[in-house]
């Protein structure tokens, strides 16, 4: 049994001349809850398309729980969920005949897991599909998802447009679906910082379809420090020095985001004029955002070799 539930190298995907993914090359073992987070257009929903054998990758190669992506059998299906954005369903079926369905096909569902998850959504099952709301929609795909006892599940922004107590709910039911089934692995995208901080095991940031960076969340945002530097008059050039990812002045105050640096950053800024300097953390969302800001402005490759 391979050790990875996904293992790609050098992959490739072009849609009409433009790369989705670019050489990616990515090993996440089996087990926890994997966050993706990337800039729009990064490649996250590319990727998990031919992940899922829905689209032939170019070149490079794709594996899914130890399987070429490209030749997924009926049976290994059965081992993977899937829940996209759009919580496509047939919109004419009643949830009770769905619900049937799906119990019918997958061997190891689980009815007291999916009554678990519904139980946050107010849906009768008598209901058709298409009469659901997204949320209740997202819940039922949800239910399904996790009740088939799935060892990976697949999720592409699951949580969008959701509510705050949906969210919350979906989030319990994702937590507590990885929980009951130990080794586990749940794959998902957000661009939700504060979900990603509550539930992911460990951050996979794309840009431009190649991987940037891969840890847990928390050692993440202990590589990223904000330094709050009081310049005199002009402030100088900060953005030249190492690791600098982002520079923003607010209130005559310039604010530094810089990844990888220690303390003599703060003596750096002092050197240039600063009479003032303040290092201090930053929550998951800032810490994100400044990364992939500065990957718009150029390679991060080049930051991290700095
Ligand atoms: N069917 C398609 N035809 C042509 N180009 C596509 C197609 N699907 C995706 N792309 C392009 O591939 C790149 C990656 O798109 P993808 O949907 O994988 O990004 P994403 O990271 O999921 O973005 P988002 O966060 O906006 O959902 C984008 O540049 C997009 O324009």
């Amino acid at each position: 049994m391979s050790d990875y539930a996904i293992d790609t190298e050098d992959l490739c995907l072009v849609y009409k001349r433009k790369p989705a993914l670019d050489h990616l090359t990515l090993r996440l073992p089996r087990g926890g809850i994997h966050a993706f987070v990337g800039a729009n257009g990064a490649g996250k929903s590319s990727l998990f398309r031919v992940l899922l054998g829905f689209e032939p990758a170019a070149s490079g190669r794709a594996r899914i729980l130890g399987h070429d992506c490209r030749r997924l059998t009926p049976a290994l299906r059965e081992r993977i969920g899937f829940v996209n954005e759009e919580h496509t369903l047939p919109a004419w079926m009643r949830v009770r005949d769905l619900t049937d369905m799906q119990r019918r096909q997958y061997p190891r569902w689980n009815d007291a897991r999916y009554d678990d998850v519904l139980g946050h959504f107010n849906v009768e099952p008598g209901q058709r599909i298409g009469e659901l709301s997204r949320g209740e929609r997202a819940g039922l795909n949800l239910a399904m998802a996790l009740a088939q006892g799935p060892e990976l599940l697949i999720l592409d922004e699951p949580t969008l447009g959701l509510d705050v107590v949906a969210k919350r709910a979906f989030l319990d039911a994702m937590l507590q679906g990885t929980l009951d089934d130990a080794g586990a692995t749940v794959v998902y995208c957000s661009h939700q910082m504060d979900e990603i901080e509550r539930v992911a095991d460990n951050l996979v940031i794309l840009e431009r379809g190649r991987m940037r960076y891969m840890s847990g969340p928390d050692d993440f945002c202990e590589r990223i420090r904000l330094w709050i530097a009081a310049f005199p008059a002009k402030v100088p050039e900060v953005r030249q020095l190492p690791g600098v990812l982002q520079v923003q002045v607010i209130d005559d105050l310039t604010h530094v985001v810089v990844f990888d640096q220690d303390d003599s950053f703060g003596a750096r800024l002092k050197l240039l004029g600063a009479h003032s300097v303040q290092a201090m953390p930053l929550g998951l969302d800032r810490a994100v955002n400044a990364f992939l800001a500065h990957g718009h402005a150029r390679p991060v490759a080049n930051l991290l070799a700095a």
